[in-house]
């Protein structure tokens, strides 16, 4: 029953293509945004719609298909509770350390290069992490760490990329 509902909203904001744009999907995510006080943000930028429509697109279409929706959609309520979790104060915003426990919370192993490189790229001026980055933060993670796997066949944790394989992987994230 609550697939029938969630085909019924994914029709409603895809339209006749049944495909999400970054447009279509800037539309939903801000909308829901508007029910959720806690989550203060001016919302998400196109840029990072089309960002998220990037790194979800698993069938290379340019937009997103129902799947590939449902998984980002399934990924980001997930991430939006370990958010709220962690913004006790609801700033709306959390603070590199709180964001490394994010992180690791959401099953991602990473270094100190790398949390020092989070807080670098999606933190604000007081570093620190507001929800819209927050998310875009972790569907690149995600994303990235999806793609390392597909290269990786045999699953030793190594892959061989030429350097226009590189450029697919990099330029359309
Ligand atoms: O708090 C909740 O119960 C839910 S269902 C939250 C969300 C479920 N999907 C979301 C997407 C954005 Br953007 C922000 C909040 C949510």
């Amino acid at each position: 029953e609550e697939d029938k509902q969630f085909k019924n909203i994914f029709r409603q904001i895809a339209g006749d293509d049944m495909e999400i744009s970054a447009d279509e999907l800037r539309n939903v995510l801000n909308n829901v945004l508007k029910k959720h006080k806690s989550l203060k943000t001016e919302g998400f930028a196109l840029e990072s719609c089309r960002s998220m429509i990037a790194l979800m697109d698993t069938d290379g279409s340019g937009k997103i298909n129902l799947d590939e929706f449902r998984h980002l959609w399934t990924k980001i309520k997930s991430w939006q509770k370990i958010f709220k979790c962690y913004d006790t104060d609801h700033s709306g915003t959390i603070n590199s350390y709180e964001m490394r426990n994010a992180v690791k919370d959401a099953g991602f192993q990473l270094n100190n290069q790398l949390y020092d490189i989070i807080t670098m790229r999606y933190g604000n001026r007081n570093m620190n992490i507001e929800f819209d980055s927050f998310i875009c933060c972790f569907v690149r993670l995600e994303g990235m760490f999806r793609a390392f796997q597909a290269f990786d066949k045999d699953g030793d944790g190594i892959i061989k990329l030429n350097v226009l394989e590189w450029l697919q992987l990099t330029m359309y994230a």
